[in-house]
């Protein structure tokens, strides 16, 4: 994936500032900020959901504003705000996603990995919040994708359940796929992100592994690290 000068506005409020970024093949790229940062933007955006004030980006080799259906073929989407259709039930929806692409994955074996096959029969609309959430990975995991995208993966899950998360899509790591996160927790950056991006405000902060973001600060841990940058862009 290659972003350059991504920009995306609001109104007069720039929300997405001229990010640049290139994530590699078979790596997991984290993009970390505050509440408000523009995390999702620069995803929705990047993806041609919304459309980009300036710069371009690049998917798997492609533009997406002009090829959009060849990229979701290929590209796995969980966004934050996942709308499921009323009553339909776990089952049901895995199916319908399935027969949309050429080769999905097994959603069998995926339920089974995210401990959601106990739910198979059940609406949607009664699993819990981390439950559904978990289903949303699986959904965006759905057509077997070469890169996929989890807008704050583990929110709502418990701490058993984010590590079993992070486990499953390490294996997927190993086996090719290319993911981008972002995250509100320091522990998920540094147990899963090859690489992170800092951003406050639409604009890159750093970009680097987590030791080389550490050890650009005065701390020596990425929490204390992450707030000091936070706190440092704003007095410059
Ligand atoms: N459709 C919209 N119209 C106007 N403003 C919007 C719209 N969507 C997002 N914004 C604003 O853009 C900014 C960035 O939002 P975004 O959802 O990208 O942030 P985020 O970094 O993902 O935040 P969070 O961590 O809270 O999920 C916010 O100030 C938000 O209010």
């Amino acid at each position: 994936m290659k972003v350059k000068n991504l920009t995306k506005r609001f109104g007069k409020k720039v929300v997405v500032d001229k990010l640049s970024f290139q994530v590699y093949r078979q790596e997991v790229f984290g993009l970390l900020g505050p509440n408000g940062a523009g995390k999702s933007t620069t995803i929705e955006t990047a993806l041609g959901l919304k459309k980009a004030d300036g710069g371009t980006a690049e998917i798997v080799g492609m533009n997406p504003a002009a090829k959009r259906k060849k990229i979701f073929e290929r590209v796995g989407v969980q966004l934050q705000s996942s709308n499921f259709q009323n009553n339909i039930r776990v089952e049901e929806i895995c199916e319908e996603l399935s027969a949309l692409y050429e080769s999905p994955a097994d959603y069998r074996e995926l339920l089974r990995q995210f401990r959601l096959e106990e739910f198979m029969r059940q609406p949607v609309e009664k699993l819990s919040g981390g439950e559904r959430q978990k289903l949303s990975v699986v959904l965006a995991l759905l057509p077997g994708p070469e890169l996929v995208f989890l807008d704050e993966l583990t929110t709502g899950l418990d701490t058993a359940a984010r590590r079993e998360v992070w486990q499953t899509l390490k294996g997927l790591k190993e086996r090719g796929m290319t993911i981008f996160l972002t995250t509100h927790y320091m522990e998920e950056a540094e147990s899963l992100c090859d690489r992170i991006m800092l951003i406050k405000q639409g604009k890159e902060i750093i970009t680097g592994t987590v030791e080389e973001v550490v050890e650009n600060s005065p701390y020596d841990n990425l929490e204390d690290a992450y707030l000091w940058y936070m706190a440092e862009e704003g007095k410059r």
